[in-house]
């Protein structure tokens, strides 16, 4: 049977549980993510994804509804043992750095968590090689780029050895050569080892890359389904206030300019294949 990494069952949280004019931050929230998938959780400001991330890793526990993660029932006495199994990396670059060196920084964690030196040192090789920073083993933070240090934000949570790693909007400060550089990270390392990851984030070109989508708006869950089934929704998605990725917008305004695609886009490599196509056969 699959495992079940985390499921939300009709969950409802709400900061101010007294004030009955303040509407939940999460309000009857359903889903379910199995192991090995790549599920994308977007939503304009305000819509609930830095509850959920925090629903998720028991820093806050739902009024009413359960949250389950790896087969767990969330519980101050699990909390723990669950966090023990998820890697998270957070926004800010520069403020998860905790060592002087790339690699002192990555065996941080495994140093708290009593791992003997021998293995210590070669889990910090095989996580920095997962995200292609093994050459940067004894370089310090700083001098590294915002992609750079996000890379060694997710080899320090990889070191741990986790069954999920959750980004939480950890590539909305990186310019896009840093964002490219830790998708691609990300795209890779399940390709290689089969790592469930759960993305937050306020980037849909990211999040076309997932196996699913999750739209919230005000806390409720209102769209879930493949990025296909999600963006082909498109008209959805801009009166929720989020931006089609770049290709899907220049195929439809192409169609509309009467340039006949095969179908609207989601990846700027097929859209050039198929202008290609296009104006070859003219
Ligand atoms: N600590 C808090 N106290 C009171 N209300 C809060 C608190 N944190 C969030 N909220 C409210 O809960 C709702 C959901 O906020 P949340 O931060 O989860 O959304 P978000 O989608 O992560 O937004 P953003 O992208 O801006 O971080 C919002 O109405 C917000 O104002």
């Amino acid at each position: 049977m699959d495992l079940n990494i985390m499921s939300f069952e009709n969950v409802t949280f709400t900061y101010m549980p007294d004030n009955e004019s303040v509407r939940p931050a999460v309000e009857g929230l359903s889903f379910s993510i199995k192991q090995g998938e790549w599920i994308a959780l977007v939503g304009h400001n305000g819509s609930g994804k830095s509850t959920i991330a925090k629903l998720m890793n028991g820093l806050l526990f739902p009024q009413s509804g359960t949250v389950t993660a790896m087969d767990q029932k969330m519980s101050e006495e699990s909390l723990w043992e669950i966090r023990s199994q998820m890697g998270m990396v957070f926004q800010n670059p520069d403020n998860q750095f905790v060592g002087a060196t790339v690699q002192d920084d990555v065996a941080f964690a495994l140093e708290n968590n009593g791992v003997p030196h021998a293995e210590m040192v070669q889990r910090v090789h095989e996580s920095l090689r997962q995200v292609k920073m093994e050459e940067y083993l004894n370089h310090e933070p700083h001098h590294l780029s915002g992609g750079q240090k996000q890379r060694v934000a997710i080899a320090g949570a990889l070191a741990l050895r986790p069954r999920l790693l959750i980004l939480d909007e950890a590539t909305s400060m990186l310019d896009p050569q840093g964002r490219m550089e830790v998708i691609e990270t990300i795209r890779e390392l399940r390709e290689a080892t089969g790592l469930t990851v759960i993305s937050i984030t306020h980037d849909l070109e990211e999040a076309a890359l997932a196996d699913r989508i999750l739209v919230m708006n005000a806390g409720h869950k209102q769209v879930e389904g493949t990025p296909e089934d999600v963006f082909f929704a498109g008209n959805k998605l801009t009166e929720l206030g989020l931006d089609l990725p770049f290709a899907m917008r220049m195929s439809k305004l192409l169609t509309e300019a009467g340039v006949q695609l095969s179908n609207e886009h989601m990846s700027e490599d097929r859209l050039v294949e198929d202008l290609w196509t296009f104006y070859s056969k003219k």
